[in-house]
């Protein structure tokens, strides 16, 4: 879909179409739309970061905690939605060792008492090694720190989902 169809959605196709660009917050995507026209790719990028950014530390966490543990329950109960379990898949967690899925389970359930939210990382750029030891090096963030590199994971996420839905350019006129 190009930008200039992206356009032209009416409120409930956008939705239809970017609701989960964000996971489980399509509120995010709604708050965007009134900005359209939208020059590009970017310019919803932006919009998005810019309405995240806005938001008081608690409307952050609220966001993280939107996002499904990594080689979690809902993983292995099939409760995920279908970019989670893409990218879940993509990473290799959807083919973890008995062992590997209960480190995971411990480390999350870790970070998650210390920080008071779901460790979130865009899995579609790192392999489960990555993960895994990047979860053991932020678990020794302060929780400022953390929360702001977990919302700069939940945009690449989002980047990445955008990217998935729309062309970066518009094919050209001619
Ligand atoms: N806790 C997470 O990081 N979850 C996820 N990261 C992704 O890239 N997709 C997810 O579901």
């Amino acid at each position: 879909m190009d930008i200039n169809a992206v356009n032209a959605l009416s409120y409930e196709d956008f939705l239809e179409v970017f609701g989960n660009v964000i996971e489980k917050c399509p509120i995010i995507p709604a708050a965007v739309w009134t900005h359209r026209p939208f020059s590009g790719l970017e310019d919803i990028e932006a919009h998005i970061s810019n309405f995240i950014n806005s938001l008081p530390e608690s409307g952050k966490e609220g966001i993280l905690r939107c996002h499904p543990d990594l080689a979690g329950r809902e993983l292995h109960s099939g409760a995920l939605t279908r970019d989670s379990q893409e990218e879940q898949r993509a990473a290799g967690f959807t083919h973890l060792q008995p062992e590997e899925v209960s480190r995971m389970r411990s480390l999350n359930s870790e970070y998650k008492a210390r920080f008071g939210f779901p460790f979130v990382i865009c899995a579609r750029l790192n392999t489960k090694r990555d993960i895994m030891r990047e979860l053991l090096k932020r678990l020794g963030n302060d929780r400022e720190t953390e929360r702001t590199r977990a919302i700069g994971e939940v945009k690449k996420i989002c980047a990445l989902r955008l990217s998935n839905l729309v062309l970066h350019d518009p094919p050209n006129s001619e």
